[in-house]
């Protein structure tokens, strides 16, 4: 059997059936679906405006879509409140930076953890006891998320003093910080130069391949995160990553299958690599 049956048959971790998501005149998303599989990362690719980070909005409940059913674990999560879906393990980057940018790299880390900490406000301002024990714990996780995405060297440093290509890099670690079952990458390496892009690319991998013993106290650094769902523009980069790709244009789905097969498609080649091709 060739790799490639072999993913197709993974099973389905978040299945999204025909969702239609409009604003007013405008339709977004137009009966789109797509599973997204166990041990796959999954690229999301399209010219702008094709209803890329709208698919990740309604992933993770910023948009509740007019129509379809978003199923993960079980139940229909379309329209859950975005804190819920990460609670329940769909942690998300963005593309336009969204961290507090007043705060530092592990102040903005271990505001993740808060989804997993049963101390309330009046337990933690009491230092000692079950609040600065259960503090530690979350510390010691976000601490080596740091140290893997190498950016111990601006741990407090505030964010918004810091460049563009590591802002996106403590917004990884953030998504990362939540421990998540599925994570959701957009345009993780918008506005980077090439190198920066290949440390990122470097970290997607090794986040889903797992990094073993390296890590032992942090599962997701030690086990990997074996559902990765990407959007990106270059080209390269989905080629390189993407173990299958869904193609969208003007809100519809018009092409899914191996890098090989989206590569060879007419009509992908037409709306997207076609439209590049003439830049
Ligand atoms: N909140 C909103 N209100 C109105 N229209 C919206 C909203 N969000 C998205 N849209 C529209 O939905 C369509 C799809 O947008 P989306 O951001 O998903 O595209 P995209 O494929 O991610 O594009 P890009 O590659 O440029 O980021 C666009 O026409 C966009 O203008």
């Amino acid at each position: 059997m060739t790799d490639t049956l072999v993913k197709q048959q993974n099973p389905v971790k978040v299945s999204m059936r025909n969702i239609t998501l409009s604003f007013g005149g405008i339709t977004a998303l137009k009966d789109v679906s797509v599973d997204i599989r166990e041990n796959e990362i999954l690229a999301i690719i399209g010219p702008n405006g094709a209803g890329k980070t709208c698919l990740l909005n309604c992933l993770n409940g910023f948009y509740k879509p007019q129509k379809g059913e978003i199923i993960f674990e079980g139940r229909d999560i379309r329209g859950i409140r975005p804190d819920k879906a990460a609670k329940m393990g769909l942690a998300r980057t963005f593309q336009n930076i969204e961290l507090f940018s007043g705060l530092t790299t592990l102040e903005n880390a271990m505001a993740a953890r808060h989804v997993f900490m049963k101390q309330n406000l009046l337990t933690g301002g009491l230092y000692f006891g079950p609040a600065h024990n259960e503090e530690i714990k979350h510390r010691r996780v976000v601490e080596d998320i740091i140290d893997f995405l190498e950016i111990e060297a601006v741990r407090h440093h505030v964010v918004a003093s810091l460049p563009y290509g590591m802002r996106k890099r403590i917004e990884f670690a953030r998504a990362l910080a939540l421990e998540p079952k599925v994570l959701l990458l957009d345009e993780p390496m918008a506005g980077m130069n090439s190198e920066e892009k290949e440390d990122i690319a470097r970290f997607i991998v090794d986040i889903f391949e797992g990094q073993g013993e390296c890590y032992p106290d942090t599962p997701v650094l030690r086990d990997g995160l074996n559902t990765i769902v990407l959007i990106e523009h270059d080209m390269g980069v989905v080629m390189d990553l993407a173990d299958r790709i869904v193609v969208l244009d003007f809100g519809r789905k018009i092409a899914e299958g191996t890098p090989e097969e989206i590569r060879n498609n007419p009509q992908v080649i037409s709306a997207y690599l076609g439209q590049s091709a003439k830049h």
